[in-house]
This record gives structure tokens, C-alpha cells and sequence, in this order.
């Protein structure tokens, strides 16, 4: 299809208002009807041919030196560098609405009459200290547990850079889980942080139980353990229960239990009614509620385990929970197939506000890598969770599989999270293994929307630490790729066939190029959705993305999304507006200054002015 075809299709024009930009033919002055394709052709999509020639960086914080080469004065002394924008025409007229002048107002006025924008006080404190450009764009997760669930130590975490807090609903009662939640709440409302919360179902995962309240119980080579499916209040040395009533019956004389996907083993050697005596082959610590496998004649035995339901009817207790609590996210252990999201995102639906909820796929068995984009294409976002994945694949393929799966979340535009095991030998020690800081920088490399602690900061002895360790390296590898131009090739497929988004993707990836070439200090979205956003996320830019939106829980929802600051503000229809009302508050509160270049994009479109791409150096 034509460029013109499209335009006329959707009575959609490509102008720049500024026709003197940088590297733009003086043909193409006031008109630039082909400089964002709406096309389809992906890699060309990411190369846009407005090629900035006079693009320089200074060495020192690569604050670009860029200086326009006409500066149209605009309302309230704000100065355009440019505007590219994607027109609809409404009445079939051929001016563009933009350049009407909304009401002036001064925006110190309106930084008075607008008294809140909500960021979280974490983010701001580090983007006061040290720059845009140094923000971590690599975000974090931690499994809130015994270690970590006190006001004070949520703090800390909080404190430390956690941007979503995440609750194994394997673990802790109802009331538990509750307080944490309340705890979290009070950190957000009463400090400034915005922390959201997910919630992790149970699954009908086969597990232990617990060890009369102890924190692990160690299984010595050659000992004999019983497991049972008896129900005991108090257990006896060496005994531990099972959640799955048929084990007694599936298990073999022969067949290998692994705890935890191997970090203990143990052999069937007895029936004894209800029990199963077994000898431990592999020695190791047991945890409280650790997932159990078995495997006979070396293969994972799988069919018992297949006939349960993914989600399970105390997961649907502990679903109606996290709705009635709001959670933001709610992430569905051992997905097999797409029906089970569909599903549960309309029963979600139903009773939650669109949408406010984000429903996580996590990928942990062999059924779902076998229906794996399918189901990722029906998520909210995926998290690679190698714990149960490395008990059901042979571990020498989960990094192979990470890969896979990371790179199909960035294609279809879906958070992923790398998760199990990134800093283990943390559950003890107070440094990580060097391996294990290679294994998350390779996450960060392969450049993952987040990573996630799970031992380490719910029952380990350095939850604080770990969580560090995460930040320090994250922001290291990606100093290094942005240094080493490590991802300058980078293709991604189009997303959409449906022209409206097609467009967005279009301006996000050209906006997002743009932002690399003249070297700007950030890009900023202004969006309702947060889909803009996403696509902003998704193409990986060098500098931050702050994104603007006007509901609370679109804003926690883009917590989880590289490289996003989400904002609260309240929005209105007209782009210019938005702008001047953003860049006031921002400069109010020390975040910017003069002199600062950015790119800014927009879904919102009250206006006959859709989606746009502007350049603007802070007044
Ligand atoms: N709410 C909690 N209460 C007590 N212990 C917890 C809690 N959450 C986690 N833990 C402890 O931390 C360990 C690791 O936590 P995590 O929830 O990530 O386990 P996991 O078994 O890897 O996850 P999953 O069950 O989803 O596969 C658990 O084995 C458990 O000992
Ligand atoms: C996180 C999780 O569920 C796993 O790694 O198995
Ligand atoms: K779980
Ligand atoms: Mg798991």
C-alpha cells in the first residue's frame, strides 16, 4: 500500500511544522508527507529517513549540544525544535489545530492550580542526584516473605529500588498476605513510593509441607525420609506431607523425587499405605512448601500432574482475594495453554475496571513452551520462571529457552521477568557468586523488562543486599551496552496489521530513533492506556521514558516496563498544554532544568492533532 493510499485512507497527513530540521531536504520543507512511513516492512520501520546530520553528544553525561537551527518562539516562551505529527483531519480542513494557540497561561499559574504529580519519591531522589541518563531502566521484583514483610524492611526494599513487591500465594495465611498488602499501601501513600504488588498463584503444583514452623531442615545423604499424604499436625523427624492425595498411589518403587527441580534428591525405595519411604541420593536443604517432581527411568512423569487444573480452586479463592484487594498484577503459575489467561482475564474483567489488572503468564513447564506464543500474545506480560522450568526441561537449556522467551515477550510488546536463582547463594552470604552477577548481567543484557528476587528477599539473611547487588549490576550492563552500542542492530517485527496502531508503532519507533540520534536527555508519553508507552519500552531507547498518564493504575502497571518513570497527572486534551503544565512542575521540583532537550509523543487525542513526535528544549 502507498504512503498516499494510507493518508487518504485515514485522512492522515505527515507534517512538520518547523521545516528548517535538521537533515530534513529543503524539498520536504513545511510537508514532509513521507518522513514516518505508516507502512509495513519492519527492520525499514526502525530505520526512519530523518536522518539528523549535525547529531552530536558531548563526552560528560552526553547531554546533547545540539542547538536548533531555527527556534520558533512559541506560546509561554516554550521553544519547538520540532514537530512531526501525524494529522487527522476532522472537518476537512487543511490546517493543522496545533497551531492554534490553546489559552495562555502562565505555568507558574498552572503549576499552582495543578497541585499533584505523582512519581515515585525513589525515582526522584536519584533522578534529582544523578541525571536522567543514569536512571536504571532494568526493573525489580521481590518475593515479599518472613525476611521482608515488617513496615521497615518493606521500606528498605523500597528504599532500595523495588518497584513491584510480589506474593507466593504457596506461602502465608490470608491475614498475611493482607498486612503486607496494608504495609505496602501506607509505604506508597505515606512516602511517595509507588510499589506495586503482584500476586502469584499456587497452581496445582505437587509440594511439601511445612517443618513444624522451622525456616529449612537439612536431608543427609542415605537417610531415610517418609513422605505422606496423611494430614499431621506435628511431624516426626525425617517425615514430610504432600499436597497431592494421589502420590502414595502414582508414585514407584524406582522413581526419583526432586526437590525444588533437583537441589535434593531422594528414591523411592517403599509403599507403606499412605506413606512413601524414600532415600535421600542427593543431600541438600529442604524448604518449607519446596515444589516435588518425579522421574522415572529418566523422564519427568508428567500425566498426573497434567490432569490438574492451572488454576486450581484455592487459586480461584486467592484470584476473588487480589481483585477485592486490588492488586496490580496477578501472575498464574504452570500456564499449559492460552485458554486458561483468556479465561481468566474475563472473569477478571467482570469485576475489576478494564484493564486494571495485569494478568502475568508464568512460563515453568513443557507445555507452555510448546504453546508459548500463544500465550503470550493473550498476557499482559510473561515471567521466565526457571525454578519449576529447570525441574521439567534439562537445565542446559533454560538459558537457550530465556533467550526464546524474552525475545518473543519484546516482539509482541509484553513485560517479561527474569526470575529463580539470580542470586541464590544470597539466601546465606552476604556477596554473590561471580557467576551469579554474570548470570544477571546476561538478563540485563538480553534486556529483560525485570528481574526477580525470590529466597533472597523472602526468607534469606540479605534481602536488602541482594536487592543491590540486582541494582548495581543492572546499571553497569546497561552503561555498557549503551557505551558499546550492543543492541544498534536490533530488529523488531511489526505488530499490528490495524492501521491506527500501526501508526503508533511507527512514531514510538521513530520518535524512540530520534531520541538516540540527537542525543536527548528523554522522552516523554503522554498516555491514557499506557499502550504508547509500552511501544516507547519496547524499542529500548537510550534515554529514559517518562511517561505521563492520568489513572493511578495504568501508572503502577508501567512500574514493571524497562526503561518507563510513570507519572500521575492529570491530562487534558490539548498536547501543548500537557507540555508547558509538565515541564513547570518538573522544573518546580528539581527534576529538569532549562536547557534540557526531549522528545515527546502522545496518544491522547481530544484534539484533532493525534499523534505527534515534537522536540523541545525546556524554557
Ligand atoms: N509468604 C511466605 N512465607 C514464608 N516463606 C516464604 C514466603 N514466600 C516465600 N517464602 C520462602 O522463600 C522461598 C522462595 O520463595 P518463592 O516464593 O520465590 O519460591 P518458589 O518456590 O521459587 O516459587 P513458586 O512456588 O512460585 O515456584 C520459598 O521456598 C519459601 O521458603
Ligand atoms: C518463580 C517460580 O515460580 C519458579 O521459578 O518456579
Ligand atoms: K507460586
Ligand atoms: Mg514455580
Amino acid at each position: 500500500m502507498a504512503v498516499s493510499q494510507v493518508a487518504s485512507q485515514t485522512s492522515s497527513r505527515v507534517f512538520c511544522l518547523n521545516g528548517d530540521f535538521a537533515g530534513v531536504s529543503s524539498s520536504a520543507k513545511g510537508r514532509i508527507i513521507s518522513s514516518v512511513s505508516c507502512r509495513g516492512g519492519a527492520p525499514s520501520s526502525l530505520s526512519s529517513p530523518l536522518t539528523v546530520s549535525n547529531s552530536r553528544r558531548s563526552k560528560g553525561g552526553r547531554k546533547s549540544d545540539l542547538r536548533p537551527r531555527v527556534q520558533v518562539p512559541r506560546r509561554a516562551g516554550v521553544t519547538i525544535e520540532a514537530v512531526i505529527g501525524v494529522e487527522k483531519k476532522v472537518d476537512g480542513g487543511a490546517g493543522s489545530k496545533g497551531d492554534e494557540a490553546p489559552p495562555v497561561k502562565q505555568p507558574g499559574v498552572e503549576a499552582a492550580q495543578v497541585p499533584s504529580m505523582d512519581v515515585d519519591s525513589v525515582t526522584e531522589a536519584e533522578l534529582k542526584e544523578n541525571g536522567f541518563r543514569s536512571t536504571r531502566r532494568t526493573k525489580l521484583v521481590c518475593t515479599i516473605g518472613p525476611a521482608s514483610c515488617a513496615p521497615e524492611q518493606l521500606e528498605a526494599l523500597a528504599m532500595g529500588g523495588m518497584n513491584v513487591a510480589r506474593l507466593n500465594m504457596c506461602h502465608g495465611t490470608r491475614e498475611w498476605h493482607t498486612q503486607v498488602i496494608r504495609n505496602v499501601r501506607s509505604l506508597n501513600s505515606e512516602k511517595g513510593y509507588s510499589v506495586a504488588i503482584m500476586m502469584d498463584t499456587e497452581g496445582s503444583e505437587i509440594h511439601m509441607g511445612d517443618f513444624n514452623g522451622a525456616p529449612s531442615v537439612k536431608a543427609e545423604d542415605g537417610e531415610e525420609w517418609i513422605f505422606t499424604v496423611r494430614k499431621l499436625d506435628s511431624l516426626p523427624e525425617r517425615t514430610t506431607v504432600v499436597n497431592y492425595d494421589g502420590f502414595a498411589e502414582d508414585v514407584k518403587i524406582g522413581d526419583e523425587l526432586l526437590v525444588d527441580g533437583g537441589m535434593v534428591r531422594f528414591e523411592v525405595i517403599e509403599k507403606i499405605g499412605p506413606d512413601v519411604k524414600c532415600k535421600c541420593t542427593d543431600p541438600g536443604l529442604l524448604l518449607p512448601r519446596a515444589n516435588l517432581t518425579f522421574w522415572r527411568e529418566g523422564r519427568l512423569v508428567r500425566e498426573r500432574n497434567a490432569m490438574l487444573p492451572t488454576i486450581s480452586s484455592k487459586d480461584w479463592i486467592d484470584i476473588d482475594f487480589g481483585i477485592a484487594e486490588g492488586v496490580d498484577f496477578i501472575a498464574i503459575s504452570f500456564v499449559k495453554t492460552s485458554e486458561v489467561i483468556k479465561h481468566l482475564k474475563s472473569y477478571i474483567n467482570a469485576r475489576a475496571p478494564n484493564g486494571s489488572i495485569g494478568v502475568f503468564a508464568k512460563i515453568e513447564s513443557s507445555d507452555s513452551l510448546k504453546n508459548l506464543e500463544d500465550i503470550i500474545r493473550v498476557s499482559d506480560g510473561a515471567m521466565v520462571a526457571r525454578g519449576d522450568l529447570g525441574a521439567q526441561i534439562p537445565l542446559e537449556q533454560v538459558p537457550s529457552v530465556q533467550q526464546g522467551i524474552v525475545n518473543v515477550c519484546r516482539e509482541l510488546n509484553k513485560p517479561v521477568i527474569v526470575a529463580s536463582q539470580l542470586l541464590e547463594s544470597m539466601i546465606e552470604y552476604p556477596t554473590p557468586t561471580r557467576a551469579e552477577v554474570a548470570d544477571v548481567s546476561e538478563a540485563v543484557r538480553q534486556r529483560a523488562d525485570a528481574l526477580m528476587l525470590s529466597g533472597e528477599s523472602a526468607m534469606g539473611l540479605f534481602p536488602e543486599k541482594a536487592l543491590s547487588v540486582l541494582r548495581t549490576v543492572s546499571l553497569r550492563m546497561e552503561e555498557w551496552c549503551r557505551e558499546n552500542k550492543a543492541h544498534a542492530s536490533d530488529r523488531l517485527p511489526e505488530l499490528s496489521s490495524a492501521l491506527h496502531d500501526r501508526i503508533s508503532e511507527n512514531i514510538c519507533n521513530s520518535a524512540s530513533q530520534m531520541a538516540n540520534r540527537l542525543g536527548v536527555d528523554a522522552i516523554f508519553v503522554y498516555t491514557r492506556r499506557g499502550y504508547m508507552a509500552s511501544l516507547l519500552s519496547r524499542s529500548r531507547p537510550d534515554c529514559p521514558i517518562f511517561a505521563f498518564t492520568d489513572t493511578q493504575a495504568v501508572r503502577q502497571r508501567l512500574n514493571l516496563q524497562w526503561g518507563l518513570i510513570p507519572f500521575r497527572l492529570d491530562l487534558s486534551g490539548d498536547m501543548e498544554s500537557n507540555l508547558r503544565r509538565t515541564f513547570a512542575l518538573l522544573k518546580a521540583r528539581g527534576m529538569m532544568k532549562k536547557g534540557d532537550l526531549i522528545v515527546a509523543v502522545s496518544d491522547i487525542s481530544t484534539s484533532d492533532v493525534m499523534q505527534s513526535i515534537q522536540v523541545r528544549r525546556i524554557p
